[in-house]
């Protein structure tokens, strides 16, 4: 049986991303980001799944870095899940909004529900956690005053009253997870493929005018959609960037060729990232 391992502890958005993609496996739990990915590299479990980009606060940073910078591991699937923040309180708390003094959350949920708290909350204290759920089990073990945002997996699993519920700031709320692994084999999703992606890693030769505009002529000319197109910093000086990009489709050898090929002629380092479906689960 093959091992999955997620961004945990229980009660997390990855734990959904799991639960609704994958039937069997064996669940492993991590409590950041890297040491999930860590685990994957050094074979410890087969497969992993980390949160990759959310509709409203964008790039997981944390991830793509690791994935670029640290632990090279191709991505095998993509698993695209229904986002709904809540607000969830001990099971003691009897107060009104006026007695939340303390909000804990994951930096992204929380920048998911920036408006509602300046709105309701502007006195509440911010602590930022490495997941939802170890938002939810901190509250749960906590005073009456603090507040957890996260899903109502979460409220069951920790004990704690859905006290305030879909408190994101924009209704259209996704987040997409990257599924890796080292064998592609091993990671069957039982699900319809709703779509075929490849990201690439592009860096361009040195800072010259048009540089990106010809990067970019090299997909439009041969109507390669893309869907993504994101810089991130090389971390080897300032103005030092790379781009990744999402292409909306599978990898081919003749126009992804093409495209290498002519990218690197203008000395750019084009790396893929990974072919992968895409898989839109409705929870
Ligand atoms: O904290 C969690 O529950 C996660 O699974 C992480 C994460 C993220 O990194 O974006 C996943 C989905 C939501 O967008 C909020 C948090």
């Amino acid at each position: 049986m093959e091992s999955i391992g997620y961004l945990g502890p229980k009660g997390t958005f990855t734990k959904l991303a799991v639960d609704s993609a994958f039937n069997g496996g064996e669940k492993f739990s991590f409590e950041t980001i890297p040491e999930c990915i860590d685990a994957v590299g050094n074979g410890q479990i087969d497969i992993g799944v980390v949160p990759l980009e959310n509709a409203i606060e964008g790039t997981v940073q944390l991830t793509v870095d690791y994935l670029v910078h640290q632990v090279r591991l191709p991505i095998f699937a993509e698993i695209v899940v229904p986002i709904q923040q809540h607000l969830l309180v001990n099971s003691e708390f009897t107060g009104d909004m006026d007695d939340i003094t303390e909000i804990h959350s994951h930096s992204h949920a929380i920048a998911q529900c920036h408006q509602f708290i300046h709105s309701f909350l502007p006195d509440a204290k911010l602590n930022f956690t490495t997941s939802t759920g170890s938002a939810a089990e901190l509250v749960s073990h906590g005073n009456a005053n603090m507040a957890a945002i996260g899903n109502k997996l979460a409220a069951q699993e920790y004990g704690l009253q859905l006290w305030k519920e879909n408190i994101h700031d924009y209704p259209n709320n996704h987040t997409r997870f990257a599924v890796i692994a080292k064998d592609e084999n091993l990671v069957r999703i039982n699900h319809e493929v709703d779509a075929e992606k490849t990201s690439m890693l592009i860096t361009l030769p040195s800072d010259y005018a048009g540089a990106l505009y010809q990067v970019l002529a090299a997909f439009a000319w041969r109507k390669m959609n893309l869907s993504k197109i994101e810089s991130r910093p090389m971390k080897t000086g300032l103005g030092n960037y790379f781009f990744i990009v999402d292409v909306n489709q599978p990898y081919d050898d003749v126009l992804f060729t093409g495209v290498k090929a002519e990218l690197e002629a203008l000395g750019c380092k084009v790396q893929v990232l990974g072919t992968y479906p895409v898989y839109e689960m409705n929870l």
